[in-house]
């Protein structure tokens, strides 16, 4: 088990991690989310010793990584594929870290086959393509045949085939009982992947569940409804019904409708008491993608221009921060997630009509007063950060040379 507590990092006048306290239990696909600059690989290189916290601690089985008894047998991870020389062969380069390691010679072959290189065993690794560079580094996390391993991005650059081989590879680990713990920014594969979720924003928790309870905390079901292609005017009148009735209404691209805030047996009946024909009304759960989304919406630092052309987000006054997430809650009324392919506009709106805080597309109630997306009435000030409360930092012994972990040998 990786056990953090209180878990905070600073990089001079940046705090990249902030008074974090989780378990990543054994058993079990722990996914690690978060917008970049989050702060999950620092949390991940101070779990491996990498990284000294500036207050708190993280254990693995108990012991901080660098006083794990036979660490390189106990933990295997892979933080970036790309550090690796690249001048030696897969082969002799996974050769080194097993004989500086105490592994076996024999466990070489063994997961350049689990990993599908041994074809190319032999070749330098400086001409593998990213997804060959991303196996080698499985092939070296999984070198100690460790209880515990990290893995940051595993997938990237992985072809489909490749990425379905990691996810088969991770529940496979998890299900003899091994500890896993996963970041990935791909949401449809962390869905497929992980029990369970450790969410970050800006260095602090924000969420620590199963899947299945973080979708239903962070989204709400909602209804897809559709009416004839040939009746727009119907599409228009029961849109508006729905609205009157209470609902919220957003429109999909491929006609239909999604709605919120209602249950399907009214929708039926408000359906038909506009005698609106219905060729669809269905029940729909909102995706991990979405329940992430809302989620961390106020805890994004980077973004693109052209999403706040597209009116998903107001630029912020020079110089002003975005709302700071809360820990363990949404940002309710905050972000309203554009329904597929589609821009987060209510379908009911009048073009160039100030549109009010919508009681958001999933239920959530909006901030009063506030446009859909505008930061400037921040519900959740910024907390003066405080001295984070825990047990004291664990002291490093500064005589161990600081590890490379693109060199599984330090890793270890
Ligand atoms: N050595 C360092 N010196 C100064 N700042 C750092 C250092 N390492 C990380 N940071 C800062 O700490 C913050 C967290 O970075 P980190 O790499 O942990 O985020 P991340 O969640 O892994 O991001 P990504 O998803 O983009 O990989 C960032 O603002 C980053 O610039």
């Amino acid at each position: 088990m990786i056990e953090a507590v209180g878990l905070t990092k600073r990089y001079g006048d940046k705090t990249a991690v902030y008074n974090l306290s989780f378990q990543v239990r054994p058993g079990a696909v722990t996914g690690f989310l978060g917008p970049n600059g989050s702060g999950k690989s620092t949390t991940m290189r101070m779990i491996l010793g990498l990284d000294n916290p500036s207050a708190g601690h993280v254990t693995i089985g108990g012991y901080p990584y660098r006083r794990l008894p036979n660490a390189p047998r106990q933990v295997g991870a892979l933080l970036d594929a790309k550090a690796v020389h690249g001048g030696r062969s897969a082969r002799s380069h996974l050769l080194s870290l097993a004989q500086l390691s105490g592994i076996p010679a024999r466990r070489v072959d063994e997961v350049l086959g689990v990993v599908g290189l041994h074809d190319v065993a032999g070749r330098r690794s400086k001409g593998f393509s990213l997804g060959m560079g991303q196996r080698l580094g499985i092939a070296a996390a999984l070198l100690g045949d460790p209880q515990v391993l990290l893995f940051d991005e595993p997938v990237n650059g992985l072809d489909p085939e490749g990425i379905l081989w990691v996810r088969n590879l991770m529940k496979s680990l998890a299900s003899e009982g091994r500890t896993v713990f996963v970041s990935s920014h791909l949401m449809s594969e962390m869905a497929l992947t992980a029990d369970h979720l450790i969410v970050i924003g800006r260095g602090q928790l924000m969420a620590d569940m199963s899947i299945t309870d973080f979708i239903s905390a962070n989204s709400a079901d909602f209804a897809r409804v559709r009416t004839p292609d040939s009746e727009p005017q119907a599409r228009e009148k029961l849109s508006a019904a729905i609205t009157e009735a209470g609902g919220h209404v957003l429109p999909e691209q491929d006609g239909g409708l999604r709605v919120t805030g209602l249950p399907l047996p009214r929708i039926s009946d408000i359906a038909h008491d506009s005698d609106v024909r219905l060729w669809e009304l269905s029940p729909h759960q909102a995706s991990l993608e979405e329940a992430y989304m809302r989620m961390t919406q106020g805890a994004v630092d980077y973004r693109s221009t052209i999403d706040q052309k597209e009116g998903l987000q107001q630029p912020l006054p020079p110089g002003m921060q975005p709302p700071m997430p809360v820990p363990g809650q949404g940002q309710p009324g905050w972000y309203a997630p554009p329904p597929p392919q589609q821009g987060g506009q209510a379908f009911a709106a009048p073009q160039g009509a100030p549109v009010q805080a919508p009681a958001g597309p999933y239920g959530a109630p909006g901030a009063p007063g506030a446009a859909p997306g505008a930061p400037a009435a921040n519900p959740y000030a910024q907390p003066a950060p405080q001295a984070p409360q825990g047990p004291p930092p664990a002291a490093a012994p500064s005589s161990v040379p600081t590890p490379d972990l693109t060199k599984p040998e330090d890793a270890r």
